[in-house]
């Protein structure tokens, strides 16, 4: 049985989201979200979901949404990722139904630098809210998780008062992401800084949950973007564990896992620091690096199978004066790296216990 939805199909927001959440918690699985810079990617994304029906998370980051918009213009302001991301947002609505799965609209990162652009999206998430009674985004990432703690805490909570009239979701970060985000370089930050202790946790359950029950925390145990060479990253999902258990006791709650916890740099981790995760509490993975692999892996080998048929516009084994148009209209070469793409994300489906919970 797949969680209790009002909309169970297309874009979802505010109390399904939560409810998606829980559900996710209680039944020990986690949503893919899946970092998309393009209509390809989005399609080869929802076609993993429906297939396996199964919920999903579409995410675009600053650059992403730069990208969607196109890259030959200024990026002033922000201008280009807050159009990029509002063009990707109503795309998405669009064809989100068709694919008969509930989908989680969201955005990814964003640092202290980047603040304008959470800032235009929340303009057009209340002129969205205004008009349509909910928001465009059914949530949003804020990263302040390089500046000091207080100052993260406390402005994360007045971006949540400010999500919180939507029944918008606010992710946050605490504990550096390893490896590169948003342009910057992670590579070489102090180890101890990707491993967040249950204190701050608590600090930000107390500071966030009079204000709304819609966030979640990117808590670090040793989350590093990008794929390197094995045994490069050590992650500790058990750090997670005492997460839990740190708010539970504070809180005298009952409930086992009363944070919803993310899991960022999910590409190249093993099956069981995804289970285990999981098991804590994550409800979300972020997979970036190794759907970009696979989706350049499809076109690659297309390419090189081709090779004879995509070298000249006219010309190819079978003669001279042979036409190559079916072999190099990009629908056809473009949808080998959505092929392989939306392969990586069933695989994800699977490993997340995903797959039937829609
Ligand atoms: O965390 C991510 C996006 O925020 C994705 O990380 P990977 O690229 O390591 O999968
Ligand atoms: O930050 C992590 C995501 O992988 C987004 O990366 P990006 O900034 O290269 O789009
Ligand atoms: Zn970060
Ligand atoms: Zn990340």
């Amino acid at each position: 049985m797949g969680p209790n939805l009002k909309n169970k199909s297309g874009v979802i927001y505010g109390e399904d989201v939560r409810t998606l959440f829980k559900h996710a918690q209680e039944n020990k699985y986690a949503i893919p979200a899946i970092n998309v810079t393009s209509s390809s990617t989005v399609v080869a994304a929802l076609e993993a979901a429906k297939d396996a029906k199964a919920p999903i998370i579409l995410q675009l980051s600053q650059g992403g949404a730069a990208y969607f918009c196109g890259k030959g213009i200024d990026n002033k302001d922000q201008s280009a990722s807050i159009a990029g991301a509002i063009a990707a947002a109503h795309y998405i609505r669009a064809v989100a139904p068709s694919y008969g799965v509930p989908v989680v609209l969201h955005t990814d990162h964003c640092a202290k630098k980047l603040l304008p652009w959470l800032d235009g999206m929340l303009d057009e998430d209340e002129r969205h809210f205004k008009e349509h009674g909910e928001p465009l985004y059914s949530s949003h990432m804020i990263d302040l998780s390089e500046e000091a703690v207080d100052w993260n805490i406390k402005t994360t909570a007045d971006y949540l008062k400010r999500a919180a009239p939507m029944k918008q979701w606010l992710e946050m970060e605490i504990g550096i992401t390893g490896g590169e985000e948003d342009g910057v370089n992670n590579e070489s930050v102090d180890n101890n800084s990707l491993y967040t202790q249950p204190e701050d946790i608590y600090e930000i359950y107390k500071a966030l949950s009079p204000i709304s029950p819609y966030f979640s925390i990117a808590a670090g145990f040793g989350n590093v973007h990008g794929v390197y060479k094995p045994g490069n990253v050590k992650l500790r999902p058990e750090l997670l564990k005492k997460h839990q258990a740190y708010v539970k006791e504070k809180e005298s709650t009952k409930d086992e896992k009363p944070v919803f916890l993310v899991f960022h740099g999910g590409s190249g981790s093993t099956k069981e620091d995804y289970k285990e995760a999981i098991s804590y509490g994550v409800v979300k993975v972020n997979l970036d690096t190794d759907l970009q692999w696979a989706y350049t892996e499809g076109i690659r080998d297309y390419m090189y199978k081709k090779k004879d048929y995509v070298s000249s516009q006219v010309g190819n084994p079978e003669g001279d004066d042979k036409p190559n148009k079916k072999y190099y209209d990009p629908r056809v070469w473009v949808r080998e790296g959505e092929k392989t793409m939306t392969k990586r994300v069933q695989t994800a489906l699977n490993d997340f216990n995903t797959a039937g919970q829609a």
